[in-house]
């Protein structure tokens, strides 16, 4: 060790160390200066709160469009869900599903130990967020009633939620924070549920920033500052109002039904008037001009005016004097869709009813269905009124529309499960109900029925829509052209379900079909530019408006004529309808010819030149379609 090294060592324990330690023993302590962090969560949280809690909007939103975009609250209307019900359990699982959001919000938010949910009350704020969320969902009813496009309101329910946000932070915090906004003015602006939220979230956001840190409890609420009072008063009150107003908007406009905007008023006039005409089959509606009709139409008119004269409730269904003027629209005179429309349906009848397109097939389905009002004229549903008792005649109803309308999420044997609940079929009935629906239709092996509905091929969901409509046994069933784009094994397949439904429910079927027409209807009608042309069996219509045999020929072309001489001697009005290469066809009159007369004249054509095929045939259904539609078309102004 060094001279300079010892020196310092004497220092260290010399009297001057001990001095120093002494004088910063002595010394006073710096003061530490408490400098208030403030809370996080709570300076940004009545934005950021409100964002995540608005988000729910487009949810709720878009599912209530969705049903009605697609459809599907018609379907379930028709299968026996009424709007009570509907109401109810959507609102029930809206308000679940944003209940749960909104405890994990607040568990989330405990849990990391932000002090906006720590040191607040949590009865106040579950109370809050109750509240708002019911609003909220009674809002997105309000909404939806008045969009029947998905993409069109979940772009707007975005707009709304950022859009919200962002006003409230910018703008409506401003005036909450300006001692010169009057109070009325803020209560104005907070009827705007958006705006109710963020104060209500301002507000807890408030008592985590101050520096006693004692969170917002149920006496705070007298407290003059605290705007959470107001928020309760007018959230709740609004929660009622806007349920109120959505419920009559939906009735009115997106039911379909047409309702006035007095609905409520009408629904005791009607129970009024409901028990002054019991039973309820009764004559509506003016009396069509009789002499106009066919024979075999009239015939039917009389049969409808005998039954409704006599309160006859032994037919499934029928139809007096049923018409539908659309309106006209952009300049367009009005639309006579159905012009008197008299039809009697017994149980266990299957009718079909054919017709060009436009000639109003669908709208008479959808009168039929609840979907539009007759504009005239009713009918009646094992006697229950289409114009008033449609809820009751829809607890005995299938129906398969023409285009398919099902969710898309969900499966084939989850649709079946739902329409069968409705159809009031519960347990092991519901589930065996189920299998052998699904088992008619061959959508239950290779777990198809598992599937869900969106990933079918168009001939499958044809099938589950077919098998929707004849779930829980309904009484009455109306296929709107069922085994469209059907494959003919399938549609073989779905024929005989058909077949097999009809035998104790009476069903009303429109196709384009002949072959489909005549293999599934007792009876079929011909409907052209509004009426009925004719009404009768498939060979009855045959028999009276074909008339006629068609006759094919195949020779070489220089026999032609011969052929030609031959057919004009067997029967002098034959008309010749085709000719190409050798081949000829002819039209012969059946009250000219004997089918034996025909044979007789091809054995004399062979023994004078090769024939190498002949043909005769009856009249087709199609060839009977053609000439009533042909003959409706050249007669086409009637009155209505
Ligand atoms: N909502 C409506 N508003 C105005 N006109 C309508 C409306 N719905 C249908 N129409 C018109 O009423 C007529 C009958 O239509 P409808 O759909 O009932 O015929 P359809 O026989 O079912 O035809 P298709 O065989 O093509 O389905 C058509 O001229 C149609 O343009």
């Amino acid at each position: 060790m060094n001279k300079a090294s010892n020196a310092y060592l004497q220092f260290l324990q010399g009297p001057g160390t001990k001095m120093l330690f002494e004088f910063v023993k002595e010394m006073p302590k710096p003061v530490t200066n408490v400098v208030s962090i403030p809370d996080l969560s709570s300076l940004i949280g009545p934005l950021f709160f409100t964002w995540i809690i608005l988000l729910l909007f487009p949810v709720v939103l878009k599912s209530l469009v969705y049903e009605k975009q697609q459809k599907l609250r018609i379907m379930m209307k028709m299968h026996g869900l009424g709007d009570g019900p509907y109401w109810m359990i959507s609102y029930a699982y809206f308000l679940a599903v944003s209940l749960i959001y909104m405890l994990l919000f607040m568990a989330v938010g405990s849990i990391i130990g932000l002090k906006f949910f720590t040191i607040n009350d949590y009865s106040i704020q579950f109370v809050f967020y109750f509240i708002y969320m019911n609003l909220q969902i009674a809002a997105a009813f309000l909404v939806a009633s008045m969009f029947s496009n998905v993409k069109a309101c979940t772009a707007i329910g975005y707009i709304l939620v950022f859009g919200t946000g962002l006003l409230a932070e910018n703008l409506f915090r401003s005036f909450i924070e300006d001692a010169s906004v009057s109070r009325r003015g803020i209560i104005l602006l907070q009827l705007y549920p958006g705006f109710s939220l963020y104060r209500g979230l301002y507000e807890l956001a408030q008592y985590p920033l101050q520096e006693k840190r004692v969170g917002m409890g149920w006496d705070d609420l007298n407290d003059n500052q605290n705007g959470m009072r107001e928020v309760f008063i007018i959230m709740v009150i609004e929660w009622f109002v806007v349920l109120f107003v959505a419920y009559c908007i939906d009735q009115v406009v997106s039911s379909g039904s047409g309702k006035s905007p007095l609905f409520f008023l009408q629904r005791i006039r009607k129970k009024k008037l409901a028990s002054l005409r019991r039973p309820s089959l009764q004559r509506q509606g003016s009396k069509v001009s009789v002499q106009m009709e066919k024979s075999d139409v009239s015939h039917e008119i009389e049969m409808v005016e005998r039954l409704v004269l006599e309160q006859n409730t032994s037919h499934a269904i029928v139809c007096d004097n049923l018409k539908k003027v659309y309106p006209g629209r952009d300049g367009n005179p009005e639309k006579f869709a159905v012009k008197g429309l008299s039809l009697a349906l017994p149980p266990g009848e299957c009718f079909g009813m054919l017709g060009p397109n436009g000639a109003g097939k669908t709208s008479f389905i959808s009168m039929m269905t609840g979907l539009t009002k007759p504009t005239s004229g009713t009918a009646y549903v094992h006697g229950m009124d289409i114009r008033t008792q449609m809820n009751d005649i829809y607890t005995s109803m299938g129906f398969c529309p023409q285009h398919d309308l099902l969710w898309e999420t969900l499966t084939g044997r989850e649709h079946l499960l739902f329409y069968g609940r409705l159809k009031n079929l519960k347990g092991r009935a519901l589930m065996q109900a189920v299998e052998e629906s699904l088992k008619s239709v061959k959508l239950f092996d290779g777990g198809i029925a598992d599937k869900q509905a969106g990933k079918y091929s168009g001939g499958m969901k044809r099938r589950l829509s077919v098998a929707i409509s004849l779930i829980g046994d309904p009484k009455v069933v109306y296929m709107d052209e069922p085994s469209t784009g059907l494959d003919p094994s399938s549609r073989n397949h779905l024929w005989n379900v058909i077949k097999t439904a009809k035998q104790d429910r009476a069903i009303i079927l429109t196709t384009h079909s002949m072959e489909e027409a005549e293999v599934l209807c007792d009876r079929l009608g011909i409907f052209v530019d509004g009426r009925m042309q004719c009404i009768g069996n498939p060979k009855e219509l045959k028999g009276r408006h074909g008339g006629l045999y068609v006759f094919t020929m195949t020779t070489s072309w220089e026999h032609e004529e011969k052929v030609e001489r031959i057919v004009q001697k067997l029967s002098p009005n034959a008309n010749k309808t085709y000719r190409l290469s050798g081949t000829q066809k002819f039209e012969l009159p059946k009250n000219e010819v004997r089918i034996a007369d025909v044979f007789q004249a091809v054995e004399f054509a062979k023994s004078r030149f090769p024939v190498f095929a002949w043909g005769v045939v009856d009249t087709t259904l199609e060839d009977v379609f053609v000439k009533v539609a042909a003959a409706a078309a050249a007669s086409s102004s009637y009155d209505i």
